[in-house]
């Protein structure tokens, strides 16, 4: 069984310029999924490249296995697989020689690297496109071209920044699942502002809003935090507008009999709501709303 650990103490990242993109972050994160949450613009991206060792924190530390990262970055980014948010490949290349190329950068080559790479295209579904130019590849397959050159060195550490961007329901679906299997023996950290990418996987949720870490806990705690705020009625079209103006509206479904709506609030927003079961989504837009 796996102990690493990677801990996250008093984070702050000010960009030039003056911005406070993060603003006192601490988390700790263990083998298993998180999922990091958040709108636009929450500081994700800024953490996950802080994790990666790619930007450094203006204070705090980060530290893997109790050892600082930025004193001793090597010992982290030997073990870490990073999708980043914008990932780009090279067109004219293969899958394979694609592939081959990173490993070679990270320093592995010869037979391993070989053997790597097609455990690595298998994992992700791509062992029979291998030989196929990556300028042929949809956009979900080149997501997938990027989870493999993550998982070349066998990562301890697995980060992922927006990684389903431009993938389509089925991929989406495919990206969910593998991700649950790799999680078995890694600290995997998948960061996204959807958040039925994470509701597959994710054994810890953490939520960022405007360089803040609003929420750290287990999917169940999020949910829970929505429980009897959530409100289902039908309404009929010419009210809808009325709802959707004075109410926080999370869903809505066209039926026969009119528009089944779903809203979160303290109280009964209307003699006709009835009180429903919350979800993961409700939790994450009941926080959001609580912090606006
Ligand atoms: N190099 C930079 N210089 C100045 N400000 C930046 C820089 N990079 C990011 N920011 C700002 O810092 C904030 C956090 O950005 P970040 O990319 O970390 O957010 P995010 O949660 O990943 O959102 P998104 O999904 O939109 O990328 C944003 O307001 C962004 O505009």
């Amino acid at each position: 069984m796996s102990t690493h650990a990677l801990t996250v103490h008093a984070v702050n990242h000010t960009f030039r310029g003056g911005h406070r993109a993060l603003q006192d972050i601490s988390l700790q994160f263990a083998p298993g999924v998180l999922g990091l949450l958040g709108p636009n613009g929450a500081g994700k991206s800024t953490l996950m490249r802080i994790l990666a060792t790619l930007t450094k924190p203006t204070s705090g530390s980060v530290s893997w296995n109790g050892h600082d990262i930025a004193k001793e970055p090597d010992r982290l980014r030997a073990v870490l697989g990073y999708l980043p948010q914008y990932f780009g490949v090279y067109d004219s290349l293969d899958a394979r020689e694609f592939l081959a190329f990173l490993a070679a950068v990270k320093g592995i080559g010869g037979k391993a690297a070989r053997l790597r790479i097609e455990a690595c295209l298998d994992m992700v579904g791509l062992a029979d496109t291998g030989d196929r130019r990556l300028g042929q590849f949809s956009g979900g397959m080149r997501q997938r071209v990027g989870i493999a050159q993550a998982l070349l060195n066998d990562p301890a550490l697995l980060i992922v920044d927006e990684p389903t961007v431009g993938l389509d329901p089925d991929e989406r679906l495919r990206f969910q699942h593998l991700i649950t299997d790799l999680a078995a023996d890694r600290v995997v950290i998948l960061s996204t502002h959807i958040v039925s990418d994470v509701e597959a996987s994710a054994s810890q949720i953490a939520v960022m809003a405007a360089g803040q870490l609003r929420f750290h806990g287990t999917p169940g705690q999020l949910i829970a935090s929505a429980e009897g705020r959530v409100w289902e009625w039908t309404v009929q079209e010419s009210d809808l507008a009325a709802v959707r103006s004075g109410q926080t509206l999370v869903g809505s479904l066209r039926r026969p009999d009119g528009i089944r709506v779903r809203v979160l609030s303290e109280a009964s927003p209307d003699p006709l709501a009835r009180p429903v079961a919350a979800c993961l989504q409700d939790g994450y837009s009941w926080l959001l709303q609580g912090a606006h």
